[in-house]
């Protein structure tokens, strides 16, 4: 890697890192899954705005516990996806296969003011063993104050490609009980945890049992978390749908990298294309998802 004012490479156990030190924020991110699991604004102490498990591991092949995972190009269980995604999966993986391989480095631009990374994912014969299509995938990051990802398909195959996706962020709070989210009053989710039944949001989105809900706009959301210490903003761009996850004191006993109270600090708001906001592409065009966190004391 060239030499950088601000960014350099090195391993997180098994798994490739960019470590970026800028006078603005600490952060970190993987080659596996361009999964971002460090952000640290100096004007905010130095404190991770990202959620990162205290028994994370960094293992190849293993998508880690934190940060923003990519789910790409499916989200969830393949079977719970819309016929022009499902039909198409070969191998039925979580969240689909990006966020468990190695993505390239494709450039590094450093200012004073902030640090725009690219990384790049292209389809080739492991990736048609999950999904039959050519694409190339960038994970595009600016980090200064705040954080930005965007996450642009390019279709290259010669067929109409159909996805579903998520950036996957877990965020992070001293207290769920008092942890609310603002900015979906009055908008249709679909319940997971109750047969994934069509119902209408009143008011914040609470957490006091296991949460599992897919939100639908009629146009990308502002969606504001409020913590203890700490608001949260997410501003999506080209995503209508959003999920709402927490996984509370039973499923916390079965997830991975995952300890059993660990479900009281964190949760996720993740930018999506899911359900009837799926993205179908024809060929030779993009598409691009994106979210922006600001964080305020
Ligand atoms: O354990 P994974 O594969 O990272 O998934 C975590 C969670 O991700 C959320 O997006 C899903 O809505 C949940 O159902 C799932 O449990």
């Amino acid at each position: 890697m060239m030499k950088y004012a601000f960014c350099q490479q090195t391993k997180r156990g098994e798994l490739d890192s960019l470590e970026i030190n800028h006078p603005l924020f600490k952060a970190t991110i993987l080659l596996q899954g361009a999964q971002i699991i460090e952000f640290s604004p100096a004007q905010h102490d130095c404190l991770n705005a990202l959620w990162l498990s205290p028994s994370a591991h960094y293992k190849s092949g293993e998508s880690v516990r934190g940060g923003i995972p990519i789910c790409w190009p499916w989200f969830g269980a393949a079977d719970k996806n819309p016929a022009s995604v499902r039909d198409n999966i070969r191998h039925p993986v979580a969240h689909g296969f990006a966020r468990s391989r190695v993505w390239q480095l494709k450039h590094i631009k450093e200012s004073c003011h902030q640090v725009e990374i690219v990384l790049r994912l292209s389809s080739d014969a492991d990736s048609h063993e999950y999904w039959p299509y050519d694409f190339e995938l960038e994970a595009k990051f600016i980090l200064g104050k705040t954080l930005t990802l965007f996450l642009i398909t390019h279709n290259t195959d010669h067929r109409i490609v159909n996805l579903t996706q998520a950036l996957h962020t877990y965020l992070p709070t001293s207290d769920i009980n008092c942890t609310y989210i603002n900015g979906a009053n009055n908008t249709c989710y679909i319940d997971a945890m109750d047969q994934w039944r069509t119902k209408s949001q009143q008011g914040n989105i609470h957490f006091n049992t296991e949460t599992d809900r897919l939100y639908l706009f009629n146009q990308s959301p502002i969606l504001q978390a409020f913590t203890p210490h700490h608001k949260l903003t997410l501003h999506n761009f080209n995503s209508r749908s959003a999920v709402i996850w927490n996984p509370w004191t039973e499923k916390s006993k079965r997830l991975s990298q995952f300890n059993a109270t660990d479900f009281k600090t964190m949760f996720c708001i993740e930018t999506a294309n899911v359900l009837e906001d799926s993205v179908t592409l024809a060929p030779n065009t993009c598409h691009q998802i994106g979210m922006q966190l600001i964080i305020e004391s």
